[in-house]
């Protein structure tokens, strides 16, 4: 067997455990910006005071940008969720007496209750009724500031805020930046470690427009409510900060505009981007602060930097970093490792295949019948093709199996359960796996991350595990590192394992996802036009790797029109014409009848 080449420079040292990497240029940038902060705190009271907030910003712009840069759910209500956390501290601590840590935590807490009863609407609106519940959550905010005035102190606001304080030491002056910067390090580690994670990958891939999440097992609501739990808890923990360090709140704190600020902070600095929130603090609000006339112009500021952000930084100032790093990093060259290919095969566990059962499967589009009374079954462990003109209702029968179409009459049976009515989500946790005929897989993503993806709903290490990186989290993650990269390793990409999968060819990306498929051990694996875009060479390789994964038990059913490809390893095929089968057999039956030849020539049509 032909060993791979794979390059150790291309494993990630901090996950295989290998060698030195040089921290990004970003990772670089924040730490001297921190740096060049806590300098600037130590020269007088005001700049104390103007790094401080920034730090509380910046905190609070992390929460957001999980919800809006990683999931990509544009809210408008965040300061408003600082607003909310803010008096939750204010109120607490001064009317009643509460200590500044339990402050926090309600409002944390608060934080965490609107965000996701604002967030409930949002699993079933369009995101523009969402952005305006967020505009409305904001006015009204700002509105019962005022009215609700033996509540919040109405115009004179809330005095008189304690500093916080822990076995006796009081956070003030440089105390309460260094905590505030300790808060902002500490979330910055979690962030990191959610983002890295099969949490961080589904967040991306609902971004994306969650189709692929739910091919594999995403619960999608759920994980979009967590999105706005950790980004309304973070929210009301800058501002439990943000009243201790203010001493004194007031609604002029919070106009409209203190909502959109972090708005432009997440997108300006660079969205879906650790530092993004750092970066876009550091020049959207320290910049002008300290360059003192630029302050009257923010609002004019902001509207010429998005503008000119849209044109020539359109992924943000983190963004335009990366992407001058990934150049950089691309010129490093490290030792080589081989891989041979047959180390994928090692990894792919016997599993008892899956069998398909359909009566009378029908289903209307408006006018058009895709499919019109398809009934089939399948073996378990055999490889079906189905094959067909365009248009004949091929990647409408894989949609309906995998639960993205309902069915208009029929039945689905897997293993002898019904499964019509079932959404993707549910069929996928039965062991059904499907790639796509346009190849979904995160483009920003490594082709590592992108297999280790698939693996979503077997992992057990819980979110909780995962952000603090706790040992069963750290096992389970190098466990499925080195399985993926197996994986990749089987089906010919070990050695790109680390590229961006934006930057392979489309045939390739077909072969990311058949081990994406793979990692999730499906029972019945559902491949769309698996061969289109691969050279001769590829095309022998994907039909030994067919025959590797029938070896292994699963059930594979194919939509393909590489004929030679169905005749050389499909055990039976469909032959699919204006949304009926047309014949069935073995390859040999199939390819030498009349009625096919005549389909395919056009003249059944
Ligand atoms: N989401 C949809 N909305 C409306 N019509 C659809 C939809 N999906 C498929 N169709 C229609 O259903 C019919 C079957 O389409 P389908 O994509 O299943 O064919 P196919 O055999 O997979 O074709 P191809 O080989 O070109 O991929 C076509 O007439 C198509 O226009």
């Amino acid at each position: 067997m032909k060993p791979l080449i794979v390059s150790t420079s291309l494993v990630s040292p901090q996950r295989a455990g290998a060698g030195f990497a040089l921290p990004s240029l970003s990772l670089v940038a924040c730490a001297l910006l921190v740096l060049v902060a806590a300098g600037t705190a130590l020269i007088n009271s005001y700049y104390l005071l103007l790094m401080t907030f920034a730090g509380i910003y910046m905190v609070a712009a992390m929460g957001l940008n999980l919800l809006a840069g990683y999931a990509g759910i544009v809210s408008i209500a965040h300061g408003a969720l600082v607003c909310v956390g803010t008096y939750a501290t204010a109120i607490a601590s001064v009317r009643y007496g509460w200590g500044f840590w339990p402050s926090a935590l309600l409002s944390a807490s608060v934080g965490l209750g609107f965000s996701v009863v604002l967030g409930l609407p949002a699993l079933r609106l369009s995101s523009w009724y969402f952005v305006l519940i967020t505009i409305a959550f904001t006015l009204a905010v700002t509105a019962m500031l005022n009215d609700l005035r033996g509540f919040t102190g109405g115009y004179g606001g809330i005095v008189g805020i304690p500093k916080p304080s822990l076995a006796g030491v009081r956070f003030d002056g440089f105390g309460l930046f260094a905590l505030v910067a300790g808060v902002g390090a500490l979330l910055w580690w979690v962030m990191h470690n959610l983002i890295d994670s099969r949490i961080g990958w589904a967040l991306q891939s609902i971004r994306e427009g969650d189709v692929r999440a739910r091919a594999n097992g995403v619960s999608t609501a759920r994980l979009r409510l967590f999105a706005f739990a950790f980004s309304g808890a973070v929210a009301g923990l800058a501002g439990a900060f943000y009243a201790s360090a203010k001493g004194v709140v007031t609604p002029e704190d919070f106009s409209f505009d203190f909502s959109i600020f972090f708005l432009f902070v997440v997108v300006l600095g660079g969205p879906a981007r650790l530092s993004g929130p750092l970066l876009g603090v550091a020049a959207f609000y320290v910049l002008p602060e300290l360059l003192d006339s630029l302050k009257e112009y923010r609002m004019i500021a902001y509207g010429v930097g998005l503008l000119a952000f849209s044109v020539f930084l359109p992924e943000g100032l983190a963004g335009a970093i990366a992407k001058f790093d990934d150049r950089r990093q691309a010129r490093r060259a490290g030792p080589a490792v081989t891989l041979p290919r047959d180390a994928g095969a090692a990894v792919v566990e016997s599993v008892q295949g899956m069998a398909l059962r359909i009566r009378d499967l029908a289903k209307d589009f408006g006018g058009v019948r895709a499919l019109d009374g398809v009934s089939l079954d399948v073996q378990p462990g055999s490889i079906h093709a189905i094959v067909g003109p365009n248009g004949s209702g091929k990647t409408t029968l894989l949609n309906m199996i995998s639960g993205f179409y309902p069915a208009s009459a029929g039945s689905i049976l897997l293993d002898g359960a019904e499964v019509v009515g079932r959404g993707p989500t549910s069929i996928a946790r039965l062991g059904v796996q499907r790639t796509f005929q346009t190849p979904k897989l995160l483009g920003e993503l490594s082709l590592l991350e992108n297999v280790r993806f698939g693996a979503y709903a077997r992992e057990q290490a819980s979110g909780l595990e995962i952000a603090f990186r706790l040992p069963r989290a750290r096992h389970e993650a190098a466990a499925l590192d080195a399985e993926a990269l197996r994986l990749l390793a089987l089906v010919g990409l070990a050695g790109r394992a680390h590229e961006h999968a934006a930057l392979l060819p489309h045939g390739q990306q077909r072969l990311v996802e058949i081990a994406r498929a793979l990692i999730g051990r499906p029972k019945l694996l559902l491949l769309d036009e698996p061969a289109a875009g691969l050279s001769m060479g590829e095309l022998d390789e994907l039909g030994d790797l067919m025959q590797t994964i029938r070896r292994m038990g699963t059930t594979l059913i194919m939509v393909e029109h590489h004929i030679e490809l169905v005749a050389s390893i499909a055990n039976t095929v469909t032959v699919l014409d204006q949304g009926r089968i047309l014949a069935e057999g073995t390859p040999d039956q199939v390819f030498s009848s009349a009625a096919v030849v005549h389909a395919y020539t056009g003249g059944a049509r």
